[in-house]
């Protein structure tokens, strides 16, 4: 498909491509929609096999974070970066400020962060070059990796989901299976194993299921092998399009809770889980924690008050399992109706002028 076929389909506003030879950076910055604020969402480094899927991917993750902004009541619109290479191997001081410049370029209209490859130090080196960018070290005043709140929120929207499915919030005794154990999954199996739940985890990283079966006792099974777990709870924690044809009819959990962004493969999928009678937790709503957490530094970060605001994860859980029950939608839809309802809304609040900077009159006044 042409690139503007497929950018006028799900209305994207902006696409950047950047490379700087000297450094190696090749990164895709995609601005979804800008209709609540800036859009803000984080840089993945991944080692893409083409650039059509490179392009694919960020164009998802944008939109995601569109939807994820809106849903969790940001003022904020959606965006994502993709930064083309090797996390483990191809980093170097120098891609990331050249990054950084081309993200100050954009003046504002997107804001960086953390996501799949990319870390603190990381946006340390961004901020050198732009003050558009969160999740930077405490040691600037900023709320450092949000991983952790991102795993708290997931906590507590699982729990939120597990009364949905079996009428208990409690995770004692329940068997969680949890695919990718990196940053956020860590920190959630970190409190599942708090509760009482037995794990059971995987990972294409031997060293990440390692830890886990030493720190929470879990069980490890092999990549492929984690849908077939017998468990109560699946949570997707790696990478996206991991629902789809061939996985879901395996799955014996009833409920699906877990941090990777766009785990359904297409909106049919989820359509899929519904008609199963799976509880399926959709993955932007519920993994808002660390957007929410970078969001705050916005205004000064202060943790208790962004822990506060993931707590609410647990409430609006339950709110899009209610519209779902009561329109007799699945749980995806609702969400995107509640997101898409609040743009809306916004944008009808908005539309009286108000001068800018930008306005002519401010201009003339200069
Ligand atoms: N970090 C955050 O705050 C945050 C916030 C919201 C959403 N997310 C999403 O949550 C997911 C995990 O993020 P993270 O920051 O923990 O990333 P991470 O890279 O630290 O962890 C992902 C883990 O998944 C493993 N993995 C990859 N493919 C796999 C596969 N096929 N089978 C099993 N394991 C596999 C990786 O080896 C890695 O250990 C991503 O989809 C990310 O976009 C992260
Ligand atoms: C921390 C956030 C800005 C980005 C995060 N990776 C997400 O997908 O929500």
């Amino acid at each position: 498909m042409e690139v503007f076929q497929r950018l006028e389909q799900e209305d994207y506003e902006q696409v950047i491509y950047c490379q700087d030879r000297a450094s190696g950076l090749k990164a895709i910055i995609v601005i979804h929609d800008t209709t609540l604020g800036p859009a803000l969402g984080g840089a993945r480094m991944w080692n893409y096999a083409s650039e059509e899927e490179a392009l694919e991917d960020a164009l998802r993750l944008a939109k995601g974070m569109t939807y994820k902004n809106a849903a969790a009541g940001l003022n904020l619109g959606g965006g994502k970066t993709v930064i083309i290479g090797d996390a483990r191997r191809d980093k170097n001081e120098e891609m990331f400020r050249a990054y950084g410049r081309y993200i100050q370029g954009l003046n504002g209209r997107y804001i960086t962060a953390e996501d799949v490859g990319t870390t603190v130090e990381d946006m340390d080196i961004i901020y050198q070059e732009t003050d558009y960018v969160t999740g930077v070290s405490p040691a600037f005043g900023s709320s450092g990796n949000p991983s952790p709140m991102t795993a708290y929120g997931i906590y507590v929207g699982m729990k939120a989901a597990a009364k949905e499915a079996f009428g208990s919030d409690d995770l004692s005794g329940k068997t969680i299976a949890v695919q990718g154990v990196g940053n956020v999954a860590y920190h959630l199996c970190s409190h599942l194993h708090e509760e009482g739940a037995k794990l059971v985890v995987t990972d294409i990283h031997q060293d990440a299921v390692e830890r886990a079966v030493q720190d929470f006792q879990a069980e490890a099974v092999d990549p492929n092998d984690i849908y077939d777990v017998n468990a109560d709870i699946f949570s997707p924690c790696a990478l996206g399009a991991i629902l789809n044809d061939e996985t879901i009819p395996r799955l014996k959990a009833k409920v699906v809770a877990g941090s990777a962004n766009n785990q359904l493969k297409e909106n049919r999928h989820g359509d899929m889980l519904h008609e199963r009678g799976i509880v399926y937790a959709p993955d932007y709503v519920i993994n808002a924690g660390g957007v929410i957490n970078v969001a705050d530094e916005l205004h000064g970060y202060n943790k208790e008050r962004a822990k506060k605001k993931v707590s609410g994860l647990y409430d609006r859980m339950t709110q899009i399992f209610e519209v779902a029950k009561r329109d007799g939608i699945p749980t995806h839809q609702a969400a995107d109706r509640l997101a898409e309802e609040r743009m809306e809304k916004v944008k009808n609040a908005r539309n009286t002028f108000l001068q800018n900077e930008h306005h002519i009159l401010s201009r003339r006044r200069k």
